[in-house]
């Protein structure tokens, strides 16, 4: 069952003199317990897509056009405090930075009793799983919530959680306060998680195994991932499926295995290449370059400045998503596949 459905969706942050188009018609869909990857560097618009999924796009910044559908039903149409009951219980986001998104003065395991008594107050109201029900009725005093806290705490792999669950954030590792986000976003039970950048800001060894465990963790919850990240590794160990974002627009999407087997577009062929030898070692300078700055209409591909492929007509001509072998495989490159309008939205279910 497809559970998100973004089409043709654009967000504009208007400056003094300028727009910037942060998404420009960026199509994605997402089924239920599928995990899926958004990739791309930064300035690339995954954060503002998160964003505009869950309805907090940043002042002045604003979806103009296009839809976003959840379950089938629109989510741009609905009410703040609509928006609110979705967050609360369909979809969760757990951030980069876990430092800025847990409260520094509450207990770790007073912070995810909260949401799970949250939750059982919304739980009444939308229709949930028998089991997931009996859970939530379960935790109905604070007591109950408290020690279904430090069952959550136990699943995410915190040590001691018991005795961990009365600390405080800053007495945790980096490793654990991730830990402790997703264990709070799990506990609106949501079918829907956005991870963005999960697992950046920790080493090489809790990167791999907290990836290890999300993903197990997906699949004990039923949870839908969309997982947010500039690093196509975490794809690789993650992901069914995977949207390559460059400036604001989706240039490449494919299913994963086939994206790494036969990468079509020149920026992903590029991304590909700078993934990090096992020695630790990178081909630096992969991509000359940085992602474009749009301030306003732009001719040509965006990517047409950093590509070693580029002609003429790149320079001149917008390329619009081409199929590139399977139905499910697009590439948006001059370069590329066949000139026709394809509408592969949802074709990957
Ligand atoms: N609050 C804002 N005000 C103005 N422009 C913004 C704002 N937030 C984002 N943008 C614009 O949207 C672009 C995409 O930003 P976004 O944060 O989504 O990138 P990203 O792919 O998440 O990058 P990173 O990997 O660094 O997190 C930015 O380059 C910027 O031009
Ligand atoms: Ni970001």
């Amino acid at each position: 069952m497809t559970l998100l459905e973004v089409e043709n969706l654009h967000t504009e942050f208007p400056m003094d003199g300028y727009t910037i188009p942060a998404l420009d018609d960026v199509s994605l869909s997402v089924s239920s317990g599928e995990i899926v990857g958004v990739v791309g560097e930064s300035g690339s618009g995954k954060t503002v897509l998160a964003e505009s999924v869950m309805g907090i796009v940043e002042e002045p910044g604003r979806v103009t056009d296009g839809e976003i559908r959840f379950k089938g039903e629109s989510l741009l149409s609905k009410t703040e405090s609509e928006l609110q009951s979705v967050r609360g219980s369909d979809i969760s986001l757990v951030f980069q930075d876990p430092m800025n998104s847990l409260n520094p003065t509450i207990t770790v395991g007073e912070q995810v009793a909260e949401t799970i008594r949250l939750h059982q107050d919304v739980g009444e109201s939308v229709s949930l799983g028998a089991e997931v029900k009996r859970k939530l009725l379960g935790a109905t005093k604070h007591s109950e919530s408290w020690k279904r806290s430090i069952e959550m705490l136990e699943t995410v792999g915190i040590p001691e959680p018991a005795s961990r669950a009365s600390s405080y954030p800053h007495e945790f590792s980096g490793g654990m306060r991730q830990r402790a986000l997703i264990a709070i976003a799990l506990s609106c039970e949501p079918d829907l998680l956005i991870a963005d950048e999960p697992t950046t800001a920790l080493d090489v060894t809790t990167q791999a195994k907290l990836l290890d465990e999300l993903e197990a963790l997906a699949e004990a919850f039923d949870t839908a991932v969309m997982v947010i990240t500039h690093d196509l590794a975490v794809v690789a160990e993650l992901c069914e499926f995977v949207y390559v974002m460059y400036a604001g627009e989706v240039v490449e999407r494919a299913r994963t295995e086939r994206l790494f087997r036969q990468p079509q577009h020149p920026y992903t062929v590029g991304l590909l290449d700078s993934i990090p030898h096992l020695d630790g070692s990178t081909e630096l300078g992969a991509i000359p370059g940085d992602v474009p700055e749009r301030t306003g209409q732009m001719e040509g591909c965006l990517f047409a400045p950093r590509c070693p492929e580029a002609t003429q007509e790149c320079h001149e001509n917008r390329p619009s998503d081409r199929s590139v072998g399977d139905g499910e495989h697009s590439a948006a490159c001059l370069k590329r596949g066949e000139s026709q309008s394809v509408d592969l939205v949802n074709k990957h279910d």
